[in-house]
């Protein structure tokens, strides 16, 4: 049998219509009008479907509240969606080290983001993740430093990513990983998956098996955008 085709977007849902309801009725009422503005120009480019989904950056918006978080570590920015939600949440004084080798895609979301007034909170660094993590770790402040981490970046990394800011989060620190779901592929037989997702599957079991057995952590996944998996450091 031939692998089904995704369509339109709508998450790891059933139906579209479902989809379509959580955002219409939950989320869109809710977006303030600078992500709504990002989302926009944001559809115009190539890979706007690796945007994070509003729907998910609602829960972020509630985690980022619920722990105060005042210092933030994103890997993976784009244009930066996830980057103005985080910084129109924490407090003014708070601050975000955002990473990501594509300057381009950010320059697109910076008017934006400037416009909001929250450009202050973030210190993009144009770089490969893995080199920046560690040169963030040279420095003994920002080691169990950082209160929350997003990882939206390159999935086969996301192992490497998790050794680096397990060092960088405080204890009791929240890492939010995305798209440990990797459209519902982690859960399909290998003959059923479409050739463009194969390897993200691999690599996203491999790591969902890592977390699980990480003692480090809690965790738990949640089947928003394309699946989130939030970890709190225990010590
Ligand atoms: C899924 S997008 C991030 C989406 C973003 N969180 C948002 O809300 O729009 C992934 C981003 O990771 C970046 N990326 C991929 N591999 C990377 C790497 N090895 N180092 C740094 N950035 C990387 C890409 O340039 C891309 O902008
Ligand atoms: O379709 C994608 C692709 C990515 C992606 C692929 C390769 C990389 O090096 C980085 C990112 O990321 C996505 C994503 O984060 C998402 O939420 C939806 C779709 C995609």
């Amino acid at each position: 049998m031939e692998p089904e085709k995704p369509t339109e977007p709508k998450g790891l849902l059933q139906t579209h219509e479902l989809y379509k309801y959580i955002l219409e009725t939950n989320v869109y009422p809710r977006e303030p009008e600078s992500l709504k503005e990002l989302r926009a120009v944001t559809e115009k480019h190539p890979w706007a479907v690796m945007s994070t989904a509003p729907d998910a950056g609602q829960m972020i918006e509630i985690l980022l509240k619920i722990t105060g978080a005042k210092k933030a570590l994103e890997v993976g920015v784009f244009t930066g969606y996830s980057l103005l939600l985080t910084a129109l949440t924490i407090p003014k004084d708070g601050k975000i080290v955002a990473i990501d080798m594509d300057r381009e895609a950010y320059e697109i979301g910076r008017p934006i983001i400037q416009k909001a007034g929250v450009e202050h909170k973030i210190d993009f660094i144009e770089s490969q993740a893995l080199p920046a993590l560690d040169k963030l770790l040279e420095n003994p402040k920002n080691v169990g430093s950082f209160d929350y981490a997003f990882v939206d970046a390159d999935k086969i990394n996301y192992i490497n990513y998790h050794e680096r800011i397990m060092k960088l989060v405080k204890v009791n620190g929240i890492v939010v990983y995305d798209n440990t779901l990797w459209f519902g592929s982690v859960a399909q037989p290998e003959e059923m998956v479409l050739k463009e997702f194969k390897e993200g599957r691999v690599s996203t079991i491999q790591f969902n098996k890592s977390l699980v057995a990480d003692p480090r952590i809690d965790i738990s996944t949640v089947p928003l955008g394309d699946g989130l998996t939030i970890c709190r450091r225990l010590y």
